[in-house]
């Protein structure tokens, strides 16, 4: 017989338990209580239903107010109460939650438990809410995903994705996240089913002991775009406390090659110690800098490669690895290798 198991759900704010008000939804507090209440709780699961417990946080956020302090808030709340529970599940708004699951992928670090996210495109007491589908698969996951498998993930509408692979991609459609760079890790319809992938906690790091939150400014994301001034970049890395950036360029990881001015910024920024790091604008790109003549400047201005990794999963590392306490040079060469599955090798 399988054992009760214990989930624990973090109720960070979001659409998910929102209520009208005067100036359009805002989060509310009553979804945990309505959580606790649910009767179909009991008997969405055919065999051991999970014990579950729940908290709050103060204030309960619309996630577009999220910040780097609440991802740690989030992993240390997790690692905190780690032995009594057997799975977690994070209630948070969908508009940042790429940000916070691809964060908590990095900064959870040794936990080898199921920390699932999700979240609703509308609110809980609505009549054609996801809310309560979600919610429940998102428990279910959390109660029983192979163990082969546990790692932090989002369960939303019909898709269980590596969190951080996961990217928004549509404010109407129940499923509105997906994992353009990497397969899904389940489906979810009438059954819950797995695509036996492998596990990935991050294996890697001790923020717990010598971590520090470095500032917000640590980490910028600039996109790239016909016309983009090195005037602007110049401008933001004039700021003393900028460790990194993340550059969205164009397909295979091409810049203006011609625009010489450009390449001096780039030059520039790295050789003041800031780590630029090139992500790829569409949705299935993977950096391959040398493709193009275009893409090999950028690299021979001091430019690394993030591969396939996504904006969400290379700023929440980038800000991990300044966290850690890390040297440029160190930074950069972690930034190279998947610490959390979430790059190709
Ligand atoms: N669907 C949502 O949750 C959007 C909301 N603005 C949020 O991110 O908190």
């Amino acid at each position: 017989m399988n054992k009760t198991r214990r989930i624990l759900i973090i109720y960070t704010g979001g659409t998910i338990g929102m209520q009208q008000t005067v100036d359009g939804l805002a989060p509310a507090p009553d979804l945990a209580a309505e959580i606790r209440h649910m009767p179909e709780l009991g008997q969405a699961f055919q065999t051991h239903p999970p014990v579950i417990e729940t908290m709050s946080y103060e204030p309960l956020l619309d996630s577009s107010d999220m910040t780097p302090g609440r991802w740690v808030q989030i992993a240390r709340d997790i690692q905190q109460r780690y032995q009594q529970f057997d799975g977690f599940v994070v209630l948070h708004g969908t508009d940042t939650l790429a940000y916070t699951a691809s964060a908590l992928s990095f900064f959870l670090e040794h936990t080898d438990k199921p920390v699932v996210v999700t979240g609703a495109q509308l609110p809980f007491a609505y009549p054609r809410s996801d809310a309560r589908n979600n919610l429940i698969s998102a428990l279910e996951v959390a109660a029983n995903m192979p163990e082969t498998m546990t790692q932090v993930c989002v369960v939303f509408g019909s898709r269980i994705l590596r969190g951080n692979r996961t990217t928004k991609v549509s404010a109407k459609a129940y499923d509105a996240f997906d994992s353009p760079r990497y397969p899904n890790l389940g489906a979810i319809g009438i059954d819950v089913e797995y695509n036996r992938r492998g596990r990935f906690p991050t294996d890697f790091g001790n923020f717990a002991e010598q971590g520090q939150l470095p500032a917000d400014e640590a980490v910028a994301l600039v996109r790239l775009f016909p016309g983009f001034s090195a005037e602007t970049l110049r401008a933001i890395c004039q700021n003393s406390a900028l460790r990194g950036i993340v550059l969205e360029a164009y397909g295979a990881g091409n810049g203006p090659s011609k625009n010489q001015s450009f390449q001096d910024a780039i030059q520039d920024a790295v050789g003041a110690g800031i780590v630029v790091v090139v992500v790829s604008q569409p949705l299935d790109g993977i950096v391959r800098m040398n493709s193009y003549a275009a893409g090999s400047a950028l690299a021979r201005a001091g430019a690394i490669s993030g591969r396939d990794m996504t904006t969400e999963a290379a700023l929440t590392k980038l800000y991990y690895l300044i966290a850690l306490g890390y040297s440029a040079d160190m930074i950069a060469q972690h930034m190279k290798t998947p610490i959390a599955g979430e790059m190709r090798r």
